[in-house]
């Protein structure tokens, strides 16, 4: 076996480091709006919008075009393809009222998951093929960070050896063709929340998918200071009986995360996985209170627990725009707190605050298809009563 390779050129690891700790700067994390299209409609859908590309535009730039004041806490946005090429009602482009802000655009990348056959309903995500020459181009065109999502389910016989494997070497792939594109890669391994499993079956498989993702990231000689993670928190499965604190899920999660990630990685980004707006708060501040080491900054990439309240003020209806950039502060500014350890639980009510954002596994995999899963109310219920603070 040779060991011959070679690291990336000086400039080109102060460039990635330099974007990686920006996005990860004090008391600042990421709003994540790369929703796809049929996830997009499926969140027009609860608040009766149709999922088209002018509302989808329409909403965006709400999210863009409110006050500047965001940018003391929203480091970076995703963005879905769509809306990178996507303007203003006055003819800005959207990434421009980002850019004007201070906010680092970065890019959604994979081309979504699909079945691994022959296995227990585990999957894959594509998008490898053309990754190098969409790269540069969303480079070109202002992106410094991307983004792949992979996922993985807690069974009774999964995740199987073959997707933690496949899923962390696509991982690799991915971020290293990023990185000699010049952009920042957030490898994000999601570790479902569905399930009946407890808090210590799912800080088992974190780690044990954690670790081979970064044995893959090693193998494939990734800049990991050039890097993001952006994992699951450890969260007990939303059909669990037993109840967890805050501060379980915050010292199960810095554990796993000791256990598997390199010190190397400036930050974690984490995703919210269905958890309500409060939640994704509470636990966030736990994490960054829990009396565990913490070499790597430990923020937010939320997509549901920072936009659930900005929905449902907009409602599609231009006469509420600024209500709904207000909630879209209010969580970010409650969010960026938890990221310094200092959210007060309950201090900065919203909308939809405590409303579950959970579905279930098949929208958590972009499967979902509109009206197929009904009930959302009781699962909203069932996560809540779980987790007891
Ligand atoms: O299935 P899609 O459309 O790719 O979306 C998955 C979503 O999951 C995320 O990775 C995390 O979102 P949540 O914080 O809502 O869990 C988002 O960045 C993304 O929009």
């Amino acid at each position: 076996m040779s060991t011959y390779f070679q690291y990336p050129t000086p400039e080109l690891q102060e460039e990635l480091k330099k974007i990686a700790q920006a996005i990860v700067a004090p008391a600042k994390g990421i709003l994540a709006a790369d929703e796809s299209t049929g996830t997009m409609g499926k969140r027009l859908q609860d608040i009766g919008v149709e999922n088209t590309e002018e509302n989808r535009r329409r909403y965006r730039q709400l999210l863009f075009s409110s006050d500047a004041v965001l940018s003391e806490n929203i480091s970076g946005v995703i963005l879905f393809h769509e809306t990178l090429y996507q303007k203003a009602d006055d003819g800005t482009p959207l990434v421009s009222l980002l850019e004007k802000k201070g906010i680092i655009p970065g890019i959604k990348v994979d081309k979504g998951v699909v079945p691994l056959f022959g296995s227990e309903d585990e999957c894959t995500t594509q998008g490898l093929d053309d990754l190098a020459q969409r790269c540069a181009q969303y480079k070109k065109d202002g992106c410094h960070f991307a983004k792949w999502r992979c996922v993985l389910k807690i069974g009774r016989n999964t995740p199987s050896y073959q997707a933690i494997q496949e899923n962390a070497n696509v991982l690799a792939r991915y971020a290293s063709i990023c990185q000699s594109q010049r952009i920042v890669p957030i490898v994000e391994p999601e570790v479902l929340p569905d399930g009946e499993h407890d808090l210590d079956r799912a800080q088992k498989v974190t780690e044990v998918v954690l670790a081979a993702v970064y044995k893959a990231l090693n193998d494939h000689h990734v800049y990991l200071e050039g890097t993001l993670l952006k994992p699951n928190m450890v969260t007990a499965g939303q059909s669990c009986k037993k109840t967890y604190t805050p501060n379980d899920v915050a010292r199960a999660t810095v554990t796993a995360l000791l256990r598997t990630v390199p010190a190397a990685v400036p930050g974690v980004t984490f995703l919210s996985g269905g958890q309500s707006e409060e939640e994704a708060s509470v636990h966030l501040n736990a994490i960054n209170a829990v009396d565990l080491k913490r070499p790597w900054v430990l923020t937010f990439s939320y997509g549901r627990a920072l936009q659930a309240s900005v929905l449902r003020a907009w409602g599609g209806k231009t006469e509420n725009i600024l209500a709904g950039q207000q909630e879209l502060i209010k969580r970010a500014k409650a969010n960026g707190l938890a990221a310094v350890g200092k959210y007060v639980a309950g201090s900065i009510p919203s909308l939809a605050a405590s409303k579950s954002n959970f579905a279930n596994g098949q929208a958590s995999l972009g499967k979902y298809v509109a009206g197929s899963v009904t009930g959302l109310g009781a699962d909203a219920g069932l996560f809540v009563a779980n987790h007891a603070y």
